[in-house]
Formats: structure tokens, C-alpha cells, sequence
């Protein structure tokens, strides 16, 4: 069998090869002649899987995208041709959570503001609503859950309208990009509502860039009022609206979920979905596969207030190591797919063990390895 793989997925060697020949090729810029004789495909975000990339792909019987969201495939082609498919749900819901924890704790840094007691909106809460929202409420925020869908099906959670969110403090995006239905998402922040903001109000996308309207926020921000911003998504990335940058607080190059845990788990999610459908047995742990983190075990004698927490969680991930490497190298040709491409390496907070003997449910809620001391 012919495998194509996305050169930046890791695992396919280990995980496919035993069903046939890998072919790493860059996701980007895949050709319908090189799927041509492809009998499996595994992409990322960057891909457009749709009639146009597999005109010529005859022989193919499986697409995967190790990624949670799903708007680059085109799912009713797949089925017309019976193609089977599958994708990776909540596979770096973790990386996402820390991602917006770290800025959360940076922001309020910066505009010297106590976590605790502030209301915190989530559109959305699915997989990494969810997990920004258990993360959140450790640090005493109050969450509010805004997801229409989930609350039409019946969801016991409690959830405000789209409006009540847009009144917190903090609010973070964490929907689907959808264009079409009842609850389309395309530019779900638009002109109107980005107006009518409070400046002193702290937006977060880790979504997709096409949910909030771009050229409005460049609009806002160059106004006298401007927002404060955490942007990891992007209008149109790769290619992206570079003046909108020096007026983010944080920004980042589509990174949020890029966890060496969550990109690990993306592909052998789809080994698992590969198995399953075709009749293959399981043979290899994720657990085995993961490498021992570079620091992997502390010992924490403070008591856990904010500045303790955050000085933990920031020895192990902190956004502003990828704010800085973005500012610098945005403004050179291809950096944004490089930038992504050659990310270094990120634990999640799971790969530290910490050694205690203070109550340590909010290490363990956070999701630390927690051993006593
Ligand atoms: N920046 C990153 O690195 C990164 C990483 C992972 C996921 N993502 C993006 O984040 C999106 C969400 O991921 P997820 O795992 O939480 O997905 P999910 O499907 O688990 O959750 C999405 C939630 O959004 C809700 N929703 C849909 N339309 C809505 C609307 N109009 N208003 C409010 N809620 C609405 C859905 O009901 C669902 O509960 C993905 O689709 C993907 O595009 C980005
Ligand atoms: O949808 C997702 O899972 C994320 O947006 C994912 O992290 C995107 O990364 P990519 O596939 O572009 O490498």
C-alpha cells in the first residue's frame, strides 16, 4: 500500500509502516497526480482534501486528518466515493487548555489583574472549551458556557446566550468554522459586536482565524479604544493580516494545540481508526512512544496561590517564548508554515511529576503527575 503522509505528522514511520510504504510530502502544496496510486492519505490542516486534490485518486480508501477540526475536508465527497475517514477529536484539547491558561496568567500580569473572581465567556464547549473551562474554575474564574448546539441537545450543563458571554471579562472562541446553518461560525465576532467591546475586555481565538472578522479588529484596534487581544489563529493563514500584529497582546502561528502529546495523540488516534475499520489489531501504546520530558520531576514546598501556580505552569509552557519567536520572524516570506513546521519541542504539564506535601487536588485537577513527598 501507498501512504501518504503529511511530512510534518509524527509517528507515520512507526505507526503505518507495517501496512505499507510511507511517502512524506508537504501538506501545503499536495498535487492530485502525487495521490495519483495512494491507497491511504493522512493529512493536517493545511490540506484541502476535496474532488479537486483526489481527481486521480482511484485506488484511495482511507483519509485521516490528525486534527480536531475538520473544515479543510470535504466529508460528503469521501462518502459519494466511499472513502473512509476519520479524524482526531480532542486530541490536543490539553495543549489547548494550557495554551490559553498561560495566556490567561500573562494577561493578567500585564494588566495586573487577580484571576480569581473574574468571569471568563466560552463560545463553545466542546472538547477545548471544556478543558479551558475545568483549568479556568481552579483558579477561582467564574466560567459561563455559551454553545447553542450542545444546549438544543439537551447538554445538563448551565449555558448563557452569545450576548451574555460577550459580557465577561475574558472570552475565549473555541467553535468550529462552519459557514452554512443555523449556528454558522464564520466571522461569529463580526464588525458589530466587535464595536461595541469594552476596551478593557480580554478576547481570545484559538479556534479558527476566520471566526473573528479580522479587518473589523484592525479597525478596533486602531481606534482609541482597543481591545486586548490573544490571537492564535488567523484570517487566511497562511497569509495572514500582518498589520493586525503589533496590536495583539499575544500572538502566536496556529500553535495552541501543538503539545508533542497532542500531535502524538492525533496520529495514533488514526492508527486506532485505521485498525479499527480495516480489521487490523492494535499493536503499539501511545504511552510507550512518548519520550521522557527534559524536566520531568520537581518539588513544590509553596503554598498554591496564583504567582506559585503560574510560576509552575511556566516552567513548563509559556506563550510568550512563542510570542516573541512570531513578532520576530512574521514579517519574512514562508515564516508562519516555518514557524510551525520547526516548532520546538512542548510538554504538556501532565509529563512533569510533582512532589508535594500541600493538598494537591488543584495540581492534579490541572492535570500534573502528582506524587507525595
Ligand atoms: N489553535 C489550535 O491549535 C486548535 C487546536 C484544536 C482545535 N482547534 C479548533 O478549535 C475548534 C474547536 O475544537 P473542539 O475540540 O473544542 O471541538 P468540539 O467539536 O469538541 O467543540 C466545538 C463546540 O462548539 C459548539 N458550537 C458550534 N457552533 C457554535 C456556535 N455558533 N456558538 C457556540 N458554540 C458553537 C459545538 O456545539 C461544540 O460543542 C476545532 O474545530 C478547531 O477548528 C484549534
Ligand atoms: O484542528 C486542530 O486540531 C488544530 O487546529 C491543529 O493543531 C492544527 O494543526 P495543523 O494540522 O495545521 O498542524
Amino acid at each position: 500500500m501507498k501512504i501518504v503522509v503529511d511530512e510534518n505528522m509524527p509517528l507515520t514511520e512507526t505507526l503505518f509502516s507495517e501496512f505499507g510504504e510511507i511517502v512524506p510530502l508537504p501538506g501545503r502544496t499536495m498535487t492530485a497526480e502525487q495521490l495519483a496510486d495512494a491507497d491511504i492519505l493522512l493529512v493536517r490542516s493545511v490540506t484541502k482534501v476535496n474532488a479537486g486534490l483526489l481527481a486521480k485518486a482511484e485506488k484511495l480508501k482511507f483519509v485521516g486528518t490528525a486534527t480536531i477540526g475538520t473544515d479543510h475536508i470535504d466529508k460528503n465527497y469521501l462518502a459519494g466515493k466511499g472513502i473512509r475517514f476519520a479524524s482526531a477529536p480532542g486530541c490536543n484539547k490539553i495543549s489547548v487548555g494550557e495554551y490559553i491558561i498561560s495566556a490567561l496568567l500573562v494577561m493578567a500580569e500585564k494588566y495586573q489583574l487577580s484571576l480569581a473572581g473574574l468571569s471568563l465567556g466560552i463560545i463553545g464547549a466542546g472538547n477545548t472549551g471544556s478543558s479551558v473551562a475545568e483549568k479556568a474554575a481552579e483558579f477561582g474564574i467564574t466560567v459561563k458556557l455559551c454553545d447553542p448546539p450542545k444546549e438544543q441537545e439537551g447538554d445538563p450543563r448551565s449555558f448563557v446566550s452569545y450576548d451574555e458571554a460577550l459580557e465577561c471579562d475574558l472570552i475565549s472562541f473555541h467553535v468550529p468554522l462552519s459557514r452554512d446553518g443555523e449556528h454558522a461560525t464564520y466571522h461569529l465576532l463580526d464588525k458589530k459586536r466587535i464595536q461595541s467591546l469594552r476596551s478593557e475586555q480580554i478576547l481570545l481565538n484559538a479556534s479558527r482565524g476566520e471566526v473573528w472578522d479580522n479587518q473589523a479588529m484592525l479597525l478596533r484596534q486602531q481606534s482609541a479604544e482597543p481591545l486586548r487581544l490573544v490571537m492564535d489563529v488567523w484570517e487566511n493563514e497562511p497569509d495572514i493580516q500582518q498589520e493586525l500584529v503589533p496590536y495583539t497582546d499575544i500572538a502566536t502561528p496556529h500553535i495552541a494545540g501543538y503539545s508533542l502529546e497532542g500531535k502524538y495523540r492525533g496520529t495514533y488516534m488514526l492508527y486506532e481508526a485505521f485498525c479499527q475499520q480495516f480489521g487490523y489489531t492494535v499493536t503499539k501504546q501511545l504511552s510507550q512512544l512518548l519520550p521522557v520530558a527534559d524536566i520531568n520531576r520537581l518539588t513544590l514546598t509553596a503554598s498554591l496561590e496564583e504567582a506559585v501556580l503560574k510560576k509552575l505552569i511556566h516552567l513548563v509552557y509559556d506563550v510568550r517564548r512563542d510570542d516573541a519567536r512570531f513578532r520576530h520572524r512574521i514579517g519574512l516570506p514562508g515564516q508562519f508554515d516555518e514557524m510551525r513546521k520547526r516548532y520546538p519541542e512542548r510538554r504538556e504539564w501532565s509529563s512533569v511529576s510533582v512532589s508535594t506535601e500541600l493538598n494537591h487536588s488543584v495540581l492534579m485537577k490541572l492535570g500534573f503527575s502528582v506524587s507525595d513527598n
